[in-house]
């Protein structure tokens, strides 16, 4: 069965000034005094990773890394659910749209999005590529987002978990959505096809990161877990902006942004300290679950959820590498956000340290980005993405230690998370000196080959820390100086060295004798 797009109510490439208009006049939406549209996405004000299934079919089978990342659902369960969301649309007015994922044409999937929304299709507009007029003459989709959140599945007929879902099927090149509204799983259902299309088919690496380039085209690259800092720290007004969240790495040493957009969390948003971010927010933008106060935006408002949004085009930054495209990784960032506050802030690994921690992915998930997710919770999350990544994370990891060999990038560990002590007793690192960490970094400030004076080789963790940074107080960068009791802190420390042990038994098979030396060098005491 397919969608009849004959329908009157069938809406298609519809201008973001129409989308605007129609959301609010059917009171979905609210405009703000700096022109952004302010919606609310429902009961799922975040992502839910158990449910969101992948098909099991010949494509898929042998090759996944199933389990309860990727969880399997049927073909003849996934055929019920399509067959009755088309029969719930039928009739409804709905809006459509052709778009791109994908900077390089060689790589790009074009898409048909299907939204029962209209700012649902406002949120694919800004975060897709906008295709060339030219190109819609003749669009010849690849793939189809179809997104119902009205539509309920009923797991005893569909085999899903509860009534929300979010199915990829990669032999009919179909997302499916339905039972929630947020729009972050429009976009990762995109993503989770690239991460398997991407080193199947193209030797090219998908990456969660962001990524800048710099004036003299040096590319940085900071990979993380939603809301450890891709957006925040990519957008840097000294360097031209690629893309926040999600970029390939090809063969021949190009770095291109899937997205033409960005979806930045806005919890405490500031002007002084994100004022690209700030600025972006005018019209053309969508605020998602923000309170709004006589117009204005209460960033500090999270009665609704602390994963407030914004989606933008990604020409709302100022300073944007046209297209989006970067050459030569010189740097490359891990973010974690340590909840337990014991990483060093800034600390340089080896390419044996980049592949342990690149297939742990140690980091807390940041409250909100997940349902159920109040406050940070500590997790292993492989190539800090994993619920996104199809295949074995130590696939990815292999990709990414040959690129870091020949391209001879340095590789970055920092912590925004924790600082002073845990979640709860120490304090969140402050956002002006992690810039400036990244900044001595990117500007060649923070010497990059280790020796005594300059780095510290951290006790535990076995990473070289440095002693010192422009902008950054000596006390901040030793993360033991700045607990006020050093049994307490080393307590802990054992506790997350030995939480990397643990995780990393279930890659002792794949991963070498020198990525295993790559890990915490003690344990307890
Ligand atoms: N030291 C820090 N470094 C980076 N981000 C920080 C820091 N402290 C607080 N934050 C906040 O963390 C959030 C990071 O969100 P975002 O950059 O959108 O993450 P991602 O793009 O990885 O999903 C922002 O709200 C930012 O203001
Ligand atoms: C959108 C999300 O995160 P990110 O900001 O990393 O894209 C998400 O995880 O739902
Ligand atoms: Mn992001």
């Amino acid at each position: 069965m397919s969608l009849n797009t004959s329908n009157s109510n069938y809406f298609q490439q519809m201008t973001p000034k129409k989308l605007v208009e129609i959301t609010i006049k059917k009171g979905q939406g609210q405009l703000t005094n700096s022109g952004s549209l302010a919606i609310n996405t429902g009961k799922f004000t975040g992502r839910s990773p158990k449910d969101r299934f992948i098909v099991e079919e010949d494509i898929t089978k042998g090759v996944l890394n199933w389990g309860e990342i990727n969880i399997s659902i049927s073909s003849e369960n996934y055929r019920k659910l399509k067959d009755d969301i088309l029969k719930y649309l039928e009739g409804k007015e709905i809006y459509t749209r052709f778009a791109n994922a994908g900077a390089l044409k060689k790589y790009q999937l074009r898409l048909e999005v299907i939204t029962e929304y209209a700012w649902s299709n406002l949120f694919a507009y800004n975060m897709f590529i906008r295709p060339e007029e030219k190109e819609l003459e003749n669009f010849r989709k690849d793939w189809t987002i179809i997104d119902a959140p009205g539509f309920m599945a009923d797991p005893g007929v569909h085999g899903t978990r509860q009534s929300n879902f979010a199915i990829l099927s990669f032999s009919e090149k179909t997302v499916l959505i339905g039972g929630t509204g947020y729009t972050g799983e429009i976009k990762k259902g995109i993503f989770s096809a690239l991460n398997f299309i991407l080193p199947t088919e193209h030797d090219v690496l998908p990456m969660h990161c962001s990524a800048n380039v710099g004036k003299n085209k040096d590319t940085a690259i900071f990979f993380g877990l939603s809301g450890t800092g891709k957006t925040t720290l990519s957008a840097d007004p000294n360097r031209k902006l690629v893309g926040d969240d999600e970029h390939g790495w090809t063969p021949e040493g190009q770095i291109f942004n899937f997205e033409g957009g960005c979806y930045a969390k806005v919890i405490d948003l500031d002007k002084k300290s994100e004022p690209d971010i700030y600025n972006a927010i005018h019209v053309g933008a969508l605020l998602e679950n923000v309170i709004i106060k006589n117009g204005e935006v209460d960033f500090k408002d999270i009665s609704i959820t602390q994963n407030t949004r914004v989606s933008y085009p990604i020409n709302h930054i100022d300073n944007i590498q046209v297209p989006s495209v970067g050459e030569n990784p010189e740097n490359i960032f891990f973010l974690t956000a340590d909840a337990f506050g014991v990483l060093p802030p800034v600390s340089k690994l080896t390419k044996n340290q980049a592949a342990y921690h690149f297939i742990s992915g140690y980091t807390s998930k940041i409250a909100g980005t997940e349902a159920g997710i109040n406050e940070p919770v500590p997790s292993f999350s492989a190539c800090f993405g994993e619920p996104f990544m199809p295949l074995h994370p130590t696939i990815y990891a292999e990709m990414l230690s040959e690129k870091i060999e020949r391209s001879d990038a340095n590789v970055w560990l920092i912590n925004t998370g924790w600082t002073g002590g845990a979640y709860g007793v120490g304090s969140r690192i402050k956002l002006e000196y992690t810039r400036a960490m990244v900044n001595a970094i990117l500007d060649g400030k923070l010497d990059k080959t280790y020796s005594y004076e300059k780095y510290h080789i951290h006790s535990v963790f076995g990473v070289a820390q440095p002693r010192s940074c422009p902008g950054v107080p000596d006390k901040v960068l030793s993360p033991r100086a700045t607990w006020d009791n050093d049994e307490a802190y080393y307590t802990a420390a054992f506790k997350l060295s030995n939480a990397f042990r643990i995780n990393f038994a279930k890659f002792e098979s794949y991963a070498n004798e020198e990525i295993r030396r790559g890990g915490p060098q003690r344990f307890d005491f």
